[in-house]
């Protein structure tokens, strides 16, 4: 019996085996969760259906969340299939890729700024609305995940700290929306890991290096970290828990001195 046992999740925002929503997915089900899937376009979706079979499921749907009629979608089939949820985990960010680059002044543009927010930090109220109904009366949670660069000018992380400071925002006033409804909305702040996200982000490693020499673990998280404190988070053990970001970063936000 593990402590989500037969809880039904839907994890958003797995890309490959080293995404954190799949580290998320494995420690879930590790739990005795029951798991749905879902891929943001063709390409990740036999990805995507592979970790699904390994974590017991078979459901695995599209999801472009910057499509409502997808989210519309993706609940009505979820409604069909399941007579409720449980838990709902947004494993999403994105910015145009030149935001992500550079000085933040000389990077931001009114459109890269609305992108970064649409589908970093709306999405996940979307999802929220569009899963309320059958959620409601559940005791269930909302997970989303955020970066220390919300609250922290983090160079070259840019217009995602604004979208991540929404989002974290978001967190707070879904949660205060819901808890009414026993529905719980939390963050988890992870530190850098080298996922797709991240793969492409100029001196990435460098910043990893750094993270390792400083942290007062002396080393970077991983993805199967981030999952047990995720599986938690949604779990009844975190029952008094609302509207929180909890720091999974090897205690790195702790550190003062640049
Ligand atoms: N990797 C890190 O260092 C790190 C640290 C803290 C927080 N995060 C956050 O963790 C979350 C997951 O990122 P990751 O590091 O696992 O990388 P990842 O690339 O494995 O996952 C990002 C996911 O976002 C999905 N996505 C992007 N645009 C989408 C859209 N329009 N519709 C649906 N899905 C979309 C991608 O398909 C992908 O599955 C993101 O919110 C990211 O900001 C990452
Ligand atoms: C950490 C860290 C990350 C990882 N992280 C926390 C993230 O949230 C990454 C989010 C992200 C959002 N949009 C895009 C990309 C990544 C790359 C591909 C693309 O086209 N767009 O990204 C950084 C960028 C600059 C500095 C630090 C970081």
């Amino acid at each position: 019996m593990g402590f989500l046992q037969d809880k039904r999740v839907l994890i958003t925002g797995v890309a490959s085996n080293r995404s954190i929503a799949a580290g998320i997915a494995t420690a879930m089900h590790a739990q005795g969760a029951e798991l749905a899937f879902t891929y943001q376009n063709d390409k990740l979706k036999s990805r995507v259906t592979e970790l699904a079979s390994q974590c017991g499921s078979d459901l695995v749907l599209p999801l472009d969340v910057a499509s409502d009629a997808d989210i519309e979608s993706l609940f009505d089939v979820l409604g069909r299939t399941w007579d409720g949820l449980d838990v709902i985990v947004h494993s999403i960010g994105f910015a145009p890729r030149e935001q992500l680059d550079g000085d933040y002044i000389d990077a931001v543009t009114r459109e890269g700024f609305a992108i970064a927010h649409d589908i970093s930090s709306y999405s996940f109220a979307a999802l929220a609305k569009a899963g309320r109904d059958m959620m409601s009366g559940r005791n269930g949670a909302l997970l989303t995940l955020s970066y220390l660069g919300a609250v922290r000018a983090v160079p070259h992380y840019n217009v995602m700290g604004l979208a991540k400071a929404s989002l974290e925002a978001n967190v707070r006033y879904l949660a205060a929306s819901l808890g009414p409804t026993g529905t719980r909305v939390n963050a988890i702040s992870a530190g850098p890991i080298r996922t797709l996200a991240a793969s492409g982000i100029a001196d990435f490693r460098s910043m990893l290096k750094q993270a390792e020499e400083r942290t007062p673990l002396r080393r970077n998280v991983t993805i199967d970290e981030v999952g047990q404190a995720a599986a938690f988070l949604c779990s009844d053990l975190a029952s008094g828990i609302t509207g929180d970001v909890l720091y999974v970063d090897a205690g790195y936000h702790i550190l003062g001195l640049a």
